[in-house]
């Protein structure tokens, strides 16, 4: 069992990276908030891993995406990387609460229009992720987190822990990005709560699976999923199974339509990301909500909206704008058209 790596606050890494207060902790390590002593008032997340988990290290291969990822405008930035005696490190953006959070902190309910809303968020996302080349593998609400704690980028959710992503593309002799051929034999990785009925028949997974397990997270933060305080695998893939009429009920009724496309893709194709998409705004459409409508869980004291919504000088220049246009101008990244193809940066 490897010793987890414990820093107290105060504690200064590379000379450079002050701890202030541990923001997460997993199986391996933990993150942490970090002041940078070398830029006044700049914070960052630092993800810490003992080096006796030996090759079971992760963070190597956090660093690759985290760099992959550097041209996509909305993306974590990886700032410093390193390795110590007993532990490796690396420094990325600082985001704000992960989803699990949000989703239990609200002080309301969250609307149906808000869980469409999320699921269009974490689709921009996951999106990104296999834009880059790679299947993520563990979608999960504490996997989504606010690309910022206020602000405009509060309203967006990145997809962070690499630790179990997978490239489904490869560099062919003759340069070219090509398939990655399935395996036959492959150990479930994900978690059982949100992964696909192919991730538990051990199919080697695909983007579609990412999208499968998208569609679980948003049903576990509205209702609960039937599954739910189940721990027999055979049992929970039975109920995986059912019709999604039945798994989806108090769900956007679009959430049904979406769970029988994916059905109709196989683990090697490329989903359609704006069909997704277009599916999640039809609930946004049926209730007048749009991404600049304030989420459940922003009070007035963290108004996220007197920095989001334009000023007044910008009011009166977008005044001919609608706010379906207006919102586009300030989230472009969740514009349909940049949901409709790769952009794709599948070249190392
Ligand atoms: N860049 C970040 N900004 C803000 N919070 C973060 C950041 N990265 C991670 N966190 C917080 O730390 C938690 C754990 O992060 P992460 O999932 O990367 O670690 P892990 O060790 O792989 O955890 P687990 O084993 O639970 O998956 C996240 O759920 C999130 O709350």
């Amino acid at each position: 069992m490897a010793e987890l790596v414990d820093f107290q606050n105060g504690k200064v890494i590379c000379g450079r990276w002050k701890v202030s207060s541990q923001l997460g902790a997993g199986g391996c390590g933990a993150v942490y908030k970090v002041e940078d002593l070398f830029n006044k008032g700049f914070s960052a997340a630092m993800k810490v891993e003992s080096n006796d988990v030996g090759n079971m290290g992760v963070l190597k291969l956090e660093v690759q995406v985290l760099a992959k990822l550097k041209d996509l405008p909305d993306a974590f930035r990886l700032y410093d990387m390193g390795k110590r005696k007993k532990y490796s490190f690396m420094v990325m953006s600082l985001g704000g609460q992960d989803l699990l959070n949000l989703a239990m902190k609200s002080p309301k309910t969250l609307s149906l229009p808000t869980i469409a809303r999320i699921g269009i968020m974490c689709l921009s996302a996951i999106k990104s992720i296999h834009d880059v080349g790679f299947v993520h593998r563990d979608v999960k609400p504490g996997n989504f987190v606010q690309g910022c704690t206020t602000g405009r980028l509060s309203r967006l959710l990145y997809l962070i822990d690499f630790g179990l992503i997978r490239a489904y593309m490869k560099e062919g002799k003759d340069g070219e990005m090509k398939m990655r051929k399935a395996r036959t034999t492959v150990a479930l990785r994900g978690t059982f709560r949100y992964c696909s009925l192919n991730t538990h028949n051990r199919i080697e997974q695909g983007r579609v699976d990412d999208l499968y397990s998208l569609l679980h997270v948003l049903q576990a933060i509205n209702r609960g999923l039937p599954w739910d305080g189940m721990k027999d695998e055979k049992e929970i893939m039975k109920k995986k199974a059912m019709d999604p009429n039945i798994i989806f009920k108090d769900a956007p009724p679009e959430f049904v339509t979406i769970a029988e496309y994916l059905m109709t893709v196989s683990t090697i194709e490329k989903p359609d990301y704006v069909k997704v998409y277009k599916l999640f705004y039809e609930e946004l459409e049926r209730n007048n909500v749009n991404f600049l409508t304030p989420y459940e869980w922003e009070t007035k004291k963290n108004d996220v909206n007197t920095m989001v919504e334009p000023s007044k000088h910008e009011r009166k220049t977008f005044q001919k704008d609608s706010d379906e246009k207006l919102q586009y101008r300030i989230y472009p990244q969740l514009h349909p058209k940049k949901f409709e193809d790769a952009g794709v940066q599948l070249k190392c």
